[in-house]
């Protein structure tokens, strides 16, 4: 199936139209969207095992969704980008369907399906590609993959504590120490105490959350001025960026009293950051609210001391999601990682992993018709767990010589009729050159 200019073997688009010429295709994915060559696909897998690894230490369950979910998972009127830049259409069966702008929806509807027959507390994880349709003008990626955490069924902080604990045995994990990396905590019981005193209706917290988020991304007097279209006075504004600028625990315990919420989560988190002997990766922050509408509680961000990138991680309680679905509230928390920017992070370390491609054995007939033994003494290895190339046509010595070292094969075991007569093999160790003939049954 070849067209003009096509590779033996390439893919052709289809029949050739009347012309005979065949229109090629675009080889590139999909704007915004990568594909995972085998290097990438090595470092890729690397990291995902680290996820999967901690998750495993931590003592979670590995959970999965589909990637389309029905739209209504995820329209909130917030006003988040999240919702703005929904990658969305409507299928054939004219169902709103969207490809997932996140994991965390999704989690809690399979809660809310397994109701009863689960029992909390809950301790799920998954890895997941995650979808936004961004206007191709920032040139920004359109897909990432990642790796959440959640607790469910644990009201107090020590399930927050427990999933900063995972992240930063993580970033050890990957050679990520706390003068690379640090954590930005608050809690947004901060913002719901001062739109309380200003008798803001609580349902318009996630949309003052979502609109403060951007606190540093947009000039403040948009901000200001899209907290007023959104019914906050002045008066509420001035008190919320004031309390934003709160620099310490010590100062918010001043300005809001010890006995309020807020103040007691944060003293707790950070004390049993301590005990988890990880308060150095910890530092108080107002302004980290996180763009989320649903986060009710403790919220907090992974982020590169160097400021040069964008939020490593980021996540926080959300104990109201669950009625937003017509079910029952369960407290719950959970973080989002994802794998662009820890890459972009590992770069500028310098502390990517050197990843080759680890080939055991070449195996090859020395002729034509030593094929099938060749196989034979393929199989016979790999049932012994060893990987092999077996060289699948007639190839001349020198091309599997420059294979094996490309992909740099421990050793060449090489089929020939004079030794396969005698049930010997010929074994070449290409680290050192040594070479020798075995017995088939000694081969090992
Ligand atoms: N939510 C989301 C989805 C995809 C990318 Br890339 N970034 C954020």
């Amino acid at each position: 199936a070849t067209g003009p200019g096509a590779r033996s073997g390439a893919l052709s688009p289809g029949p050739a139209p009347s012309s005979g010429v065949v229109q090629k295709i675009d080889v590139n994915p999909p704007k915004g969207t990568r594909d995972f060559p085998p290097e990438d696909m090595r470092l890729r897998n690397w990291l995902f095992n680290n996820f999967r690894e901690v998750s495993r230490l931590y003592g979670f369950e590995e959970v999965d969704f589909p990637v389309l979910e029905n739209e209504a998972l995820f329209t909130r009127k917030a006003g988040e980008e999240i919702k703005d830049q929904l990658y969305c259409f409507e299928d054939q069966g004219k169902r709103r369907v969207a490809l997932r702008p996140e994991l965390t929806p999704s989690l809690a509807r399979l809660v809310i399906q397994k109701g009863k027959s689960v029992s909390l507390p809950l301790k799920w994880f998954t890895v997941g590609q995650c979808w936004r349709y961004e206007r191709m003008t920032r040139g920004r990626r359109r897909e990432h993959y990642q790796w959440n955490m959640d607790i469910i069924g644990v009201p107090g902080v020590m399930a927050e504590a427990e999933l900063i604990a995972s992240i930063v045995t993580l970033f050890k994990r990957i050679g990520i120490t706390e003068s690379d990396v640090g954590f930005k905590v608050s809690s947004r019981k901060v913002l719901q105490g001062v739109l309380k005193c200003y008798s803001i209706p609580e349902n318009l917290f996630g949309r003052v959350c979502v609109i403060i988020d951007k606190i540093e991304k947009i000039p403040i007097d948009e901000i200001k001025k899209e907290l007023k279209v959104a019914g906050v006075s002045e008066e509420a504004v001035q008190e919320l960026l004031q309390v934003l600028s709160i620099k310490s625990l010590a100062e918010l315990e001043e300005r809001l009293g010890s006995h309020g919420e807020a103040v007691a989560d944060l003293k707790q988190l950070f004390l049993l950051a301590e005990k988890f002997g990880y308060s150095k990766w910890l530092q108080f922050d107002a302004s980290v609210v996180r763009g989320l509408a649903y986060y009710t509680g403790i919220v907090f961000e992974g982020f590169d001391r160097e400021r040069k990138l964008r939020a490593i991680c980021g996540g926080g309680r959300y104990d109201h999601l669950f009625s937003t679905f017509g079910a029952d509230d369960i407290a719950a928390c959970g973080f989002g990682f994802g794998d662009a920017v820890i890459v972009e992070l590992l770069k500028e370390k310098g502390l990517i992993p050197e990843l080759s491609l680890q080939i055991d054995n070449i195996v090859c007939a020395l002729d034509e018709d030593l094929q099938a033994a060749a196989a034979m003494v393929a199989s016979l290895l790999r049932e012994k767990g060893q990987n092999v190339d077996l060289v699948l046509e007639n190839k001349p010595l020198k091309w599997v010589f420059k294979r094996a070292a490309r992909t740099n094969a421990q050793r060449l075991v090489l089929v020939g009729s004079s030794e396969w007569q005698r049930g010997m093999v010929g074994v070449k160790i290409l680290s050192t050159g040594e070479q020798y003939t075995v017995k088939l049954d000694d081969l090992k």
